[in-house]
């Protein structure tokens, strides 16, 4: 009986390690890749934009996001996509967030890495709060931008979700968030709480539902009826990474929302959402057109 559940837990954990999953590269390796690669991008995108560097969104110091201002087309009525980095809750910050900015601001749209405080500072309810609290105060700083989308990676896909479900009666404004691409995104946390992922996050049950999107599409669909959403899975992915992404979906579109899936090949946990430094890229391509649609 331990045996088995011992075994359970190994594969759990096998599951939940994106990098084992890759065909590109060794897993030491494409985690390596991956932060070289965003932080080239990021470093791209602060050679080519105006950039706002640090601006706080809140009291904390993690509370903090790096805007990136288009290159072309009008000062005022610009989209704004809003970026929430991956790295399971314990990794990564804003300073190599900014590469998605590196198409966009070329096409006239503006971007924001929001920063939050990753475990062990923050905890999932904390993360939780910040990432709404910067929704709410970039609609108060930026009231000139002709709407809002949100782009989240990984555990930054779970906190989009999250945003995506937030009852805004509790704030002092109602963003209206126009589209939402949920990249390779972790939407049940409960089958993390018994792997190395909680480590850091230290998550109860009660924790682990309360911030779980999949507990929380009625909430979504009252508070962001409107939003086109597009909830994007690595053909790479783990086979768990790959039915959280199909459960959610199911569950978004049966309750009526405005959904789509994407399964998009030839691409691994990590280069899915590091393409979309490049202009061509099929997901940057869908955000653009997104854009022009909404
Ligand atoms: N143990 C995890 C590590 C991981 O997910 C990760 C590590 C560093 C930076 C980002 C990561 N994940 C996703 O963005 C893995 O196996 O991939």
């Amino acid at each position: 009986m331990l045996q088995e559940k011992e075994m359970k837990k190994d594969e759990l954990e096998r599951q939940y390690s994106p990098s084992q999953w890759s065909h590109r590269m060794a897993a030491d390796d494409v985690i390596k890749s991956h932060v070289a690669s965003l932080k080239e991008g990021t470093e791209r995108a602060r050679g080519v934009a105006k950039t706002l560097l640090d601006v706080p969104y809140g009291e904390g110091q993690g509370e903090k996001m790096d805007v990136y201002m288009p290159t072309t087309g009008p000062t005022e009525g610009y989209p704004l996509v809003i970026y929430i980095h991956g790295g399971y809750w314990q990794f990564l910050s804003k300073e190599e967030s900014g590469f998605m900015a590196v198409p966009l601001v070329q096409k006239g749209v503006a971007v924001a890495a929001v920063g939050y405080d990753i475990a062990p500072k923050g905890n999932m309810d904390l993360m939780v709060s910040q990432v709404r609290r910067s929704i709410v105060s970039i609609v108060q700083q930026y009231s000139h931008i002709s709407g809002m989308y949100l782009c989240g990676h990984s555990a930054g896909a779970h906190l989009a979700a999250m945003v995506l479900c937030t009852d805004w009666s509790q704030y002092s404004v109602t963003p209206r968030i126009k589209g939402a691409f949920l990249v390779s995104g972790i939407y049940d946390l409960l089958p993390i709480l018994s792997t190395y992922v909680n480590e850091p996050l230290k998550m109860t049950e009660e924790v682990a539902l309360r911030n779980s999107p999949s507990q929380l599409v009625p909430h979504l669909k009252h508070s962001s009826s409107a939003c086109h959403i597009v909830v994007a899975v690595a053909q790479n992915d783990s086979p768990e990474f790959r039915k959280q992404s199909e459960d959610f979906f199911k569950a978004l579109e049966s309750s009526g929302l405005k959904v789509i899936f994407e399964d998009i090949p030839d691409t691994d946990h990590f280069n899915i959402i590091e393409q979309f430094v490049d202009r061509d890229y099929h997901l940057t391509q869908l955000l653009l057109k997104l854009m022009d649609d909404s």
